[in-house]
């Protein structure tokens, strides 16, 4: 320990991990007619730090019924992961997407409790090299109206991990949704993505960057048919155990088989030690049709302003 006296000055100056500046890629920026604004590239360093990915071999989790889980603890080298982070709040556009849901007769408005965005387009469409949507099968000009959201190729940062994803999970993937939780009061409640346009038994990667956050999994109740045939037997809800998997920065957790048809997941609110830091987490996905682009645009962009983080606040901002 240094006798040097601690003056108050040392503990206002920003020491240099606080204010870092992020390091800046001397390429040009990935950008596209549905960009709000461009999105910088990855820093060499960054990338360099990728290419050490993943850090270490995909733990199974399949103990449990229906139960089939891959969790890379962590699969980014967890400094590189909190560069990750930093450059990835501040570069991406986000949204504060709201919308109405209807139980009979009664409308709801839903405010997400967290900031998303969204990039890809589903399997019957592709983006040509020049950035305009063709037809898969005809690799010809898509009509105007096939859309009613206007879907964005992923920028190279993304672009970059997801090729990295694609290559350690043996899976493709044509979509990639980002969450912001900028503090422990944001959350995402027990659901599934099982939806129908993701096919049967969809394979989901989910990369967690920055604050650590629990990862909670529960098997969902038996279907009435299921309990009818059953009897007395035992429920598989009874049988199975909920997990809670503490993510940390870099971690990646890969769903698969038949995880979505029959586990629910969440992200409960957190208060305490990480509470007050801002997390990230990047789902790939694949989108086989028209529906599934249409949804996840409608509930990750939606039709409200675009936010974007900043600096000098410390916080996600209406951006104009
Ligand atoms: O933030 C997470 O780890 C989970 C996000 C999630 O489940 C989703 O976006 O569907
Ligand atoms: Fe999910």
């Amino acid at each position: 320990m240094s006798s040097k006296k601690r003056t108050l000055d040392t503990f206002f100056t920003p020491t240099s991990t606080k204010k870092a500046k992020i390091e800046e890629s001397q390429e040009p920026p990935s950008n596209h007619p549905t960009y709000p604004f461009p999105v910088p590239q990855l820093s060499q360093s960054i990338l360099n730090g990728l290419e050490l990915a993943p850090e270490v071999k995909g733990k199974v989790i399949n103990d449990q019924p229906d139960l089939d889980l891959l969790y890379f603890q962590p699969y980014i080298p967890k400094d590189i992961s909190l560069d990750l982070f930093r450059f990835l709040r501040q570069s991406l556009f986000f949204y504060k997407v709201q919308y109405t849901i209807k139980r009979g007769s009664v409308e709801t408005n839903i405010t997400t409790p967290r900031y998303t965005t969204v990039f890809g387009v589903d399997e019957s469409s592709q983006f040509a090299p020049d950035g305009s949507l063709v037809d898969s099968a005809t690799k010809r000009p898509i009509p105007k109206d096939r859309y009613k959201c206007r879907p964005r190729p992923l920028p190279q940062c993304l672009e970059a991990l997801r090729m990295l994803t694609e290559a350690s999970t043996g899976e493709t993937y044509n979509f990639c949704l980002v969450n912001y939780y900028a503090s422990g009061n944001d959350s995402i409640s027990y659901h599934s993505d099982d939806e129908r346009f993701l096919g049967a038994n969809p394979a989901i990667a989910s990369f967690s960057l920055g604050a650590k956050r629990d990862f909670l999994m529960k098997h969902k109740p038996p279907s009435k048919a299921g309990h009818l045939n059953t009897g007395d037997v035992p429920t598989l809800q009874a049988e199975s155990k909920s997990l809670k998997l503490p993510l940390g920065s870099g971690d990646m957790i890969l769903m698969r088989g038949p995880t979505q048809s029959n586990w629910l997941h969440s992200i409960p609110k957190r208060k305490g030690a990480d509470a007050e830091k801002g997390r990230i987490n990047i789902t790939f996905r694949k989108a086989m049709v028209k529906a599934g682009t249409e949804n996840y645009y409608t509930y990750n962009v939606g039709s409200g302003g675009v936010s974007k983080w900043d600096e000098a606040k410390g916080e996600v901002m209406p951006w104009k």
